[in-house]
């Protein structure tokens, strides 16, 4: 068979782990690999490389994609698809693996839908994917995230402050819960568990008037200015605020060990459900058993709100 894989959305760390292990299983099996280049931008413009066990060499540790990523707001039209499918099909290609988050996930039902076998391999760091327990890259950013957080609590507690800080996640709090526990933050502010200001000040108030040296706040993207916070809770409060928004730093750097080996099994276990006709679907891990699952279900389904969520209530 020839397949052809391409990176979509956002970059996450393990991404180029997933692409080795598709080449390296796909060129065991005797099949002919191909890298899409920038995502469904590559599928229109007809960029595709030939991909080699050598190319993949040395991937496994990289951070980002080697293939190049991008949002193309108008693969969302049919005829658009259509070009990618009549790219697809010109170049002989049978089968696409797609790694990327819910949008790109979108894109590649719409190519299914279409007759073109496609599946899907989670990759995004916002772990927002419905089906999944994990996404490749969700725990590098936590990583990173969690390294942070250490660093913030030091300053904080030598200069008495309350430290916010901002985390991507976009609707999904997974990244702001899961580094706010590692991190022991004494507030956790994500869209499935917002917070009322008013309280959030009222008991940073009583903190700072017990004496505490230091309260940190991990935030979600998008639920406030952070800057205006860190403000409010200077005047009203008694600690001093600074807020921190960690930005793209968190969806760098090299992949930790576990997106490595979510990646590699991920990877593999897409060329093995190509050769087996498998279409429409995509990947995910269930209690540390890999998974498929139709992309019809996936895309419309909101991810499951984990247990760490009733956690956070008990240990705060
Ligand atoms: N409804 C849709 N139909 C077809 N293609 C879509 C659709 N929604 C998104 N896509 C394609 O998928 C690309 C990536 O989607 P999006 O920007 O939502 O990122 P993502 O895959 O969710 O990753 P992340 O959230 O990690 O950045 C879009 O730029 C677009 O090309
Ligand atoms: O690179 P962009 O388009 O600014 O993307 C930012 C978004 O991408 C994500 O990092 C996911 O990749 C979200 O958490 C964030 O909202
Ligand atoms: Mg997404």
């Amino acid at each position: 068979m020839k397949i052809a894989v391409l990176t979509s959305g956002g970059d996450a760390p393990g991404m180029n782990a997933a692409i080795r292990a598709v080449v390296r299983t796909g060129i065991a099996f005797g099949h002919e690999i191909f890298g899409v280049l920038d995502g469904y931008r590559g599928l229109l413009e007809d960029n595709f490389i030939p991909l080699t066990s050598k190319d993949v060499s040395g991937m496994l540790s990289a951070g980002g994609t080697m293939l190049g990523t991008a949002r193309v707001t108008e693969f969302k039209e049919v005829p658009v698809q259509m070009v990618a499918i009549d790219n697809l099909t010109n170049r002989g290609i049978d089968a696409l693996i797609v790694i990327g988050g819910d949008g790109s996930y979108r894109g590649a039902l719409a190519l299914h839908e279409l007759g073109f076998q496609t599946i899907g391999i989670p990759g995004t760091i916002d772990n927002d994917v419905y089906g999944t327990d994990f996404t490749i890259g969700f725990h590098t950013a936590l990583n990173t995230i969690v390294d942070a957080i250490d660093k913030l609590r030091d300053t904080s507690s030598s200069h008495r402050r309350c430290s916010i800080i901002e985390v991507m996640g976009r609707t999904s709090g997974d990244l702001a819960l899961y580094a706010g526990i590692c991190g022991g933050a004494e507030f956790i502010i994500t869209p499935e568990n917002p917070i009322n200001k008013d309280k959030l000040i009222s008991t940073l108030k009583k903190h700072n008037d017990e004496g505490r040296r230091h309260a940190i706040i991990v935030v979600t993207e998008q639920q406030f200015d952070v800057h205006k916070l860190a403000a409010e809770i200077s005047i009203k409060s008694g600690f001093s605020s600074r807020a921190t928004v960690l930005g793209y730093i968190q969806r760098g750097g090299r992949p930790v060990a576990e997106d490595r080996i979510l990646a590699s099994r991920m990877g593999s276990y897409a060329v093995e459900a190509i050769m087996q006709g498998v279409s429409g679907e995509c990947i995910g891990i269930k209690n540390d058993k890999l998974v498929t699952s139709p992309l019809a279900d996936i895309v419309n389904h909101p991810k499951e709100r984990g247990e760490l969520y009733d956690l956070v209530q008990k240990i705060r």
